[in-house]
């Protein structure tokens, strides 16, 4: 983006900002057209391109079935689309659904009540809502400046001096609701930490013990209908930063995975990914293709607007390695490094990958800069 466009765009970004009512709001207030700072700013042809009727869907997990069965379908899966949908999770289906529902409560309360936690600070406290701009204004040449979407972000670590509480956050249903998605998602996150480590072949506990694998980012998406989908992205193309996402989505659809078109997670044609009631959708972040040494997949997604009539809600929960001090490196596990596969990354701490992000953006080259014999 050019100094001029970054300058003429800077006014209405901010006015959108200080009204504090995110998408929802311009909802609200009767839009018909989609306002430019939502706009693709080149003269690229229209941000959403038909996804073709390939046929391809996810991979389904079924976590009931004997251990080495789970264990051998969510290694193909990692290692192909880096997506899988897991059934017979374990988690209640009540627990889940308050939790879907009550982030839709949350951002269809009225506007006086969500706008008193607008907040684009990234770190700040435990719950900031906003539209998370997509990137810093120079940068993603060309893409539209605001997604169409509006996010509860809700912390629930790392702290270093204690848990604040989340008292900020209504209704107080709403709290509540994902504490106990947030707890019950914890042991969930464990299970799927050790049947990733089994798939990469070291033992299902070596990812626990090298990582501590918590969750502690909860985004919690609102994707208004759009009078112009076509025109508007719910979410840009990225890859995530995290060893896995959990996704809990409702009914709506609107995400899509690019399918391995250059061996490496992206490149190809973008599928669908349909709902599936009941499962939690696990995909595999950019650590994570680290430590295994690329033997895992960390796939480009992204999310469209299908409807002008419904809201679509998703939760997403991002799982780290909670060993991120300076001393703690990242980088392949030394039992996947061997003569014939050499190490494709060099060790580095948590906090220098978060500051490659924020950096080179939300996409795969926030990692590249740590291959082995990367320029940069
Ligand atoms: O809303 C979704 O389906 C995806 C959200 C997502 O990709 C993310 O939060 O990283
Ligand atoms: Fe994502």
């Amino acid at each position: 983006m050019s100094a001029a466009e970054v300058h003429d765009a800077a006014p209405a970004l901010a006015a959108f900002h200080e009204s504090r009512a995110g998408v929802r709001g311009l909802v609200e207030s009767g839009v018909t057209t989609v306002p430019p700072i939502f706009l693709t700013r080149t003269a690229s042809p229209p941000l959403q391109q038909e996804s073709p009727a390939a046929a391809f869907s996810i991979p389904t997990v079924d976590l009931s079935l004997p251990r080495p069965d789970a264990v051998a379908l969510i290694r193909a899966a990692a290692r192909s689309c880096g997506f899988f949908h897991a059934t017979n999770h374990g988690v209640p289906a009540g627990v889940v659904a308050s939790a879907v529902s009550t982030a839709r409560a949350f951002h269809e309360q009225p506007r006086a009540a969500r706008s008193a936690l607008y907040s684009l600070e990234p770190g700040g406290g435990a719950v900031a809502y906003s539209t998370i701009p997509n990137a810093p204004l120079q940068q993603q040449e060309g893409a539209p400046l605001l997604p169409w979407r509006d996010t509860l972000r809700v912390r629930f670590g790392p702290w270093e001096d204690g848990e604040p509480d989340l008292g900020r956050l209504r209704p107080a249903a709403c709290r509540d609701a994902l504490r106990e998605y947030h707890s019950a998602l914890a042991g969930f996150g464990k299970e799927v930490a050790g049947l990733l480590s089994e798939a990469l072949g070291v033992g299902a506990e070596r990812l626990e013990e090298a990582m501590r694998v918590e969750g502690w980012l909860m985004a919690c998406h609102y994707y208004p209908p759009c009078p112009e989908p076509a025109r508007v992205v719910g979410s840009l193309e990225h890859t995530d930063p995290s060893l896995f996402t959990v996704l809990a989505q409702d009914g709506v659809g609107g995400l899509q995975v690019r399918r391995d078109g250059d061996g490496d997670g992206g490149g190809g044609e973008w599928v669908d990914v349909e709902p599936v009631a009941g499962a939690l959708l696990v995909n595999i972040g950019d650590v994570l293709k680290v430590v295994s040494n690329d033997e895992l997949k960390s796939v480009e997604h992204r999310v469209v607007i299908k409807s002008t009539q419904d809201a679509r809600v998703s939760i997403a929960l991002f799982f780290n390695p909670a060993r991120r001090d300076k001393s703690d490196l990242l980088g392949p596990l030394p039992e996947l490094v061997t003569p014939e596969k050499p190490a494709l990354y060099r060790s580095f701490t948590f906090p220098e990958f978060m500051s490659s992000r924020r950096e080179y953006g939300h996409s795969r080259s926030s990692i590249e800069r740590f291959k082995v014999n990367s320029s940069q």
